[in-house]
């Protein structure tokens, strides 16, 4: 099971301050290879999606559908106890309802809202994909952090594929980010808007997430996200 250490300030430090988290190691070897081997086994997932025919980039990616591997289902919890209080942090902050304290409770109200759908999916890219910039929304439900493994090493299984993030603050150009990831280690960022403090209270910073040109080899990642899809 990835190591999961409870929060020591400076995962919700990041979010907070830059609106991701690198969280180092979380999987060894052996983890990263058993999940890139279950891109193969079809009957896992409810849906393939060739990131080129819908205009989102170049590669491949598939959700897996309920019941989760069991690994990315106990991962998927502990990530929902780990980071409630940064995301009712951010809810409070503007202006919003908190979420429940359990992940039953927060799936039941995805459910309830027609959202019961799992979005944990495996992503998959080869030599010249990329992921445009995005934002993972599925619903009116958000949970607003969610986490991307890594489980390929750069420079030994790929090139480039580099993780970037951008933050837009209201008048100001966006502001990017870079995120030094290695095979087995996940950052934790925001869905789409975070809270940013100013003079005169919060604002609210939008981010995106996506991955530069694969220049070699292949990268795969997992990507764990809370909110259930419609
Ligand atoms: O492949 C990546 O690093 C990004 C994947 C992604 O967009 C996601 O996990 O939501
Ligand atoms: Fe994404």
């Amino acid at each position: 099971m990835p190591k999961l250490p409870p929060d020591d300030g400076d995962l919700s430090a990041g979010l907070d301050e830059r609106g991701w988290s690198l969280l180092p190691a979380l999987m060894d070897r052996g983890e990263c290879e058993d999940l890139r081997a279950l891109y193969g086994d079809e009957t896992r997932f409810r849906s393939h999606v060739v990131m080129a025919q819908h205009g989102y980039g170049r590669g491949e990616y598939r959700y897996f559908s309920y019941p989760l591997p069991p690994l990315v289902e106990r991962l998927r919890r502990r990530l929902y106890d780990l980071l409630l209080p940064t995301a009712n942090r951010w809810r409070r902050a503007l202006g919003q309802e908190e979420f429940p304290g359990t992940a039953d409770e927060f799936w039941r109200a995805c459910a309830a809202a027609g959202q019961a759908r799992a979005t944990p999916l495996l992503l998959k890219y080869g030599t010249g994909d990329y992921n445009r910039l995005h934002q993972d929304l599925y619903g009116e439900i958000v949970f607003p952090i969610q986490l991307a493994f890594l489980l390929s090493e750069p420079e030994e299984d790929f090139t480039g594929g580099e993780f970037v993030l951008t933050e837009q603050k209201p008048r100001m150009q966006s502001r990017p980010y870079v995120v030094p990831l290695r095979r087995g280690d996940a950052v934790a960022f925001a869905v789409n808007d975070r809270p940013g403090r100013g003079p005169g209270g919060y604002h609210r910073l939008k981010m995106r997430h996506g991955v530069g040109e694969v220049r070699s080899g292949e990268r795969y990642t997992l990507g764990v996200i809370l909110h259930d899809a419609a």
